[in-house]
């Protein structure tokens, strides 16, 4: 998979490539990451990217100059890579929520695009020319959209093939019966006077796998029952 990704603090992204699963993944050529930085793209002086709002108010605003010119690198590049151009994608609280489904349907992609804004927001012309579709991680608001958008793809690129051992995956498959995830133990077996459940000291693993069922089920039902109305759309795509 290739994510081409606008941003102006590229830097951010070694959270992905340089830890853990993602890391290796990257290592191993699972997933590439190719950066487009606006500020190398803008044809203002001063590598300038944003500019005063129109209307007043607060803050900056960034101009579409040089963020269209990023995006259409990024379209550019997947097409003559790949033969291929993704979604332009747009991290924002005005988004669709993001969910399982939706990492489920980017994996899916040969490529895509992520555009990560910053300051007070982009100008509305570069989300009518360029955006496909919006996603927001939720109802807060960051200080720009790379964090978002390295959510987005740290759970994209867990369903590569590849990324996940077997045992990761096992479980990821748990979730996919769109349930919570069920508690777990390792050693030591008392810990501050707490004991690990009999059950998965026993050996018995049709019991374990019962218990286990059980408990996803029980959690699901006290802190989500939401997720129990339709099974459908919450984990399974
Ligand atoms: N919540 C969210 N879900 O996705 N993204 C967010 C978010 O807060 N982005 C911050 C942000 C987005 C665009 C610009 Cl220009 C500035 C800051």
């Amino acid at each position: 998979m290739r994510c081409d990704i606008v941003t102006l603090f590229p830097e951010m992204f070694a959270a992905l490539t340089e830890y853990g699963v993602t890391g290796r993944a990257a290592k191993r050529g699972r997933y590439t990451l190719v950066f487009h930085n606006p500020r190398d793209h803008t044809p203002l002086p001063h590598r300038q990217v944003d500019d005063r709002p129109y209307g007043g108010g607060p803050g900056m605003v960034m101009r579409p100059e040089p963020l269209t010119a990023a995006i259409r690198a990024a379209k550019t590049a997947q097409h003559t890579e790949l033969g291929f151009t993704g979604p332009v994608i747009y991290l924002s609280p005005q988004g669709k929520r993001f969910t399982q489904a939706d990492a489920h349907r980017l994996a899916q992609y040969p490529a895509f695009t992520l555009l990560c804004g910053r300051y007070e927001g982009i100008d509305q012309r570069v989300i009518d020319l360029e955006v496909d579709e919006e996603l927001s991680l939720g109802d807060f608001v960051l200080s720009g959209g790379e964090l978002a958008a390295m959510v987005v793809l740290d759970a994209t690129i867990r369903l590569l093939p590849g990324v996940l051992g077997d045992a990761e995956s096992a479980r990821r498959d748990s979730f996919q019966a769109g349930l919570l995830d069920h508690p777990h133990y390792t050693r030591p077996e008392t810990f501050e006077g707490l004991r690990v459940p009999s059950v998965l000291l026993s050996g018995n693993h049709t019991a374990i796998q019962k218990w286990r069922q059980a408990q996803a089920m029980e959690r699901t039902a006290r802190c989500r029952p939401d997720l129990l109305d339709d099974r459908k759309d919450a984990f399974n795509p």
